[in-house]
């Protein structure tokens, strides 16, 4: 089957030269798909066959190796690695290559990556269109180039630069590769005639300098301290993830190894990482990043039958850090933006933040200048003639639902209306309005120009045309959108509560903000949740527990540990009665060296007022064990999205792990809070939760939610099948 149509599908051909003279060639193998499959078995199979033929035939003489539909090769076809390998195997066959006699060019025309790029490096030459890309992105898969990648590039253009692109996996551009020495020759013009017209400039030319497995490889003076920088800061980067640090051991083996010792080491360090659970849930990870943008709502409304509306023009309201980051990423989308802050003083501010954050991005990417695309307004008037509109003012619900009122009056009929709120309810603000089915969320992430999750959140009475609009808005603004349900912190901040909820009962049992970050940050997050507070401010939340009615003392005048029967814990607001807002007031759950400091360090004080706090409510501190911390944390989280899946709030596991990795810092080798479950095992999960339930009946996030007792009696079904299982509640939209 031929899947030329999926761009990592490269269908081969193989062209020979049968005669250089009247440059005539002859189609000789065509065969499809990626490495790993039939039809990958196929496609090695052709190659292998194809070289025999233009090694023995004396008139051949010279080979260009090409891709179909202008693509040469996105590698191996992932969805096949648990499968069973046949046909010939890739590196005996890209050792064929390399030794050939005669001349094989590689023409790479839209992609080379991964095992594509490998069997480039075994052609002599490689040419390459001027809008191609190459990498190889193995690391990103949890894997590592397994087939001479790691021994050949660092041999063709030096170890510093090719343990970049290895431990990053990060894509170049035709100009890159050729500065960097990657290919020979880029052109604008059809990639395939120029690698044949470059096969018969250098027939019969020795390839005794062209095969890369022969070269010796660079080595820098100071080798040892050389990787042992490298993989300190590999080590760093990598937060718990193998693959990188597995990479520099591969790209060592290359310096320090004959090729073929290299060889042998490469595949050894390739098989541990193949068979590991990084590699499984970075390769979940990879189809789950794509997988929600085919959403689907409870009603049915859908991604192919739901269609959105153009948006040239757009304004955003309030321009806060969440405003001006979101104006950014629409001005350097190319849209037209209006950007409105009422008062003045902080609308100057606010037009002087903005052009400093364009001039700096586009110095960044090289790109020009967006600020044209921006008009600046005191007015909310200024959004009468926009198609869509982001409100992005303080999150207060009553100041909100005026705005709203406003925008319905002044805008165009059919002007979508969205809120950047980050909990609160659609509907409420959707009812301000006259038209509700044109009010949806679009919940930016800070900053919001630059992290890319976007959730996109829908009311009972959204349009699937809003929807689909908001989704193809976030879509061309380079984020990742996700479709959720209306309820309280929708998906991402809903899941939260019960973590942070986890995070202070364990300091009232005898923990401690570091021990808890730590365990934390050992899982793979870049912070743990008490220097997230800090970082974000802890009166934002204090504000939101205040409204909430959570803020009271009880009858002896302390502040209550229970409330409406629920555990409680108080920690966080007596904090902020003492003014510590975390890192803005230089002092939260840590303390730093002045207000708006940035390095955490422990705080004395903080630990006296624990001990002090535990021995007014009679609390005795117990020793707290790592597994504890963690289970509590993040099996508690894990509980909400199941219940979230229950509700129907997000349609399937993935979507809730693209939230988590993208907006919260959750591990990406870990695959996801769902995924991690189910790597987990659900059955122990639940298994765990029943016991701390049973230890701590008054905190109903400890209860195991019922799709999870269900699917663990089900026989823990694989996170794919989870589907199947979730019932999807009937709503309205
Ligand atoms: C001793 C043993 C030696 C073994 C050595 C051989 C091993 C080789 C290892 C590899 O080659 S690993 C694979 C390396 N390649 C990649 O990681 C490429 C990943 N893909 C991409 O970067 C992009 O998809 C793209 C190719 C640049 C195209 O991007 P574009 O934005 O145009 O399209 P997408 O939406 O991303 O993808 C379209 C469609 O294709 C699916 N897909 C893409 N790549 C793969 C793949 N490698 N395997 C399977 N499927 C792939 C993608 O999921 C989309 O389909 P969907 O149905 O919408 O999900």
């Amino acid at each position: 089957m031929c899947r030329a149509s999926l761009p990592f599908s490269a269908t081969w051909k193989l062209y020979l030269e049968r005669n250089s003279r009247c440059n005539v060639f002859r189609r000789i193998g065509t065969a499809g798909s990626t490495w790993w499959s039939p039809q990958c078995a196929a496609v090695r199979q052709g190659i292998v066959d194809m070289m025999h033929r233009a090694l023995r035939e004396p008139e051949v003489k010279s080979v260009v190796i090409c891709g179909q539909d202008g693509k040469f090769c996105g590698g191996a076809d992932i969805r096949e690695f648990g499968a069973k390998m046949s046909g010939p195997p890739l590196v005996p066959m890209i050792h064929m290559i390399e030794a050939a006699a005669k001349p094989v060019v590689a023409a790479i025309e839209g992609v080379a990556l991964g095992g594509g790029l490998e069997l480039a490096l075994s052609c002599h030459y490689r040419i390459a269109h001027s809008k191609a890309r190459l990498g190889l992105p193995e690391v990103t898969l949890g894997l590592l180039p397994g087939a001479g990648g790691t021994q050949r590039l660092p041999r063709l253009i030096g170890v510093p630069a090719a343990l970049e692109l290895i431990t990053t996996g990060r894509h170049v551009t035709a100009a890159e590769a050729l500065q960097l020495g990657i290919v020979d020759e880029v052109t604008d013009q059809n990639a395939v005639d120029a690698a044949v017209k470059f096969a018969q400039s250098v027939e019969g030319k020795s390839l005794d300098a062209r095969r890369i497995g022969t070269f010796p490889c660079p080595r820098p003076p100071d080798l040892d301290a050389v990787f042992e920088k490298v993989m300190k800061e590999v080590r760093r980067s990598a937060r718990g993830a193998i693959a990188p640090v597995t990479c520099v051991q591969a790209v060592h083996a290359a310096v320090t190894l004959p090729y073929a010792k290299g060889m042998e080491r490469e595949r050894e360090l390739f098989s541990t990482l193949f068979t590991s659970g990084q590699a499984r849930a970075l390769q979940y990870y990879f189809f789950a990043q794509r997988a929600v943008s085919r959403w689907s709502t409870p009603s049915g409304a859908r991604w192919d039958t739901s269609k959105p509306r153009p948006v040239r023009k757009a304004a955003v309201i309030g321009l806060g850090t969440m405003g001006r980051g979101i104006s950014v990423s629409l001005a350097q989308a190319g849209f037209s933006v209006v950007a409105v802050e009422t008062q003045e003083k902080q609308l100057l501010e606010a037009k002087q933040a903005v052009s400093g954050m364009l001039e700096r991005d586009a110095k960044r990417r090289g790109a020009p200048l967006a600020h044209g695309n921006i008009k600046y307004s005191c007015s909310l008037k200024a959004a009468a003639d926009v198609d869509l509109v982001i409100e992005a003012v303080f999150e207060d619900m009553a100041l909100k639902k005026a705005i709203f009122r406003q925008l319905s009056a002044i805008c165009k009929p059919g002007t979508f209306l969205c809120s950047n709120t980050s909990a609160l309810d659609i509907d409420e603000l959707a009812s301000q309005t006259q038209s509700p089915e044109l009010v949806v969320g679009m919940h930016f992430f800070a900053p919001a120009h630059v992290m890319k999750l976007l959730e996109v959140v829908y009311g009972p009475r959204s349009s699937p045309e809003a929807v689909a609009t908001a989704m193809q808005m976030g879509k061309k603004i380079g984020k990742v959108s996700v479709a959720v349900g209306n309820c309280r912190g929708f998906v991402g901040n809903r899941m939260l509560k019960p973590y942070l909820e986890q995070a202070f009962f364990l300091l009232e049992e005898g923990a401690t903000p570091e021990q808890v970050d730590q365990v934390l940050e050992e899982f793979g997050f870049p912070m743990g949740v008490f220097k997230v507070s800090d970082l974000s401010g802890l009166d934002v939340g204090w504000k939101v527990r205040k409204a909430d009615g959570l803020v009271v003392p009880d009858s002896t005048g302390k502040s209550a540990r229970i409330q409406g029967g629920r555990r409680y814990s108080p920690l966080g607001d007596l904090l902020c009665e003492q003014g510590r807002f975390g890192q803005k007031t230089g002092r939260g759950w840590y303390q730093y060296d002045k207000p708006g400091g940035r390095v955490a360090k422990s705080d004395p004080w903080l630990h006296r007022f624990l001990e002090e706090y535990r021995a007014r409510h009679g609390l005795v501190a117990r020793r707290i064990d790592q597994q504890e911390v963690l289970e509590r944390c993040l099996y508690a989280l894990i509980n909400e999205g199941f219940q979230i899946l229950q509700d129907g709030i997000a349609a399937g596991p993935e979507d809730i792990d693209v939230i988590y990795v993208l907006g919260y810092g959750w591990p990406r080798h870990r695959g996801g809070p769902m995924f991690f479950a189910d790597m987990v095992g659900l059955d122990k999960v639940l298994d765990r939760l029943e016991r701390y339930h049973q230890l701590h009946p008054d905190v109903p996030g400890l209860k195991p939610c019922s799709l999870l007792r269900k699917l663990a009696a089900g026989g823990c079904p694989p996170i794919h099948r989870w589907r199947e299982v979730i019932q999807k509640p009937h709503s309205q939209l």
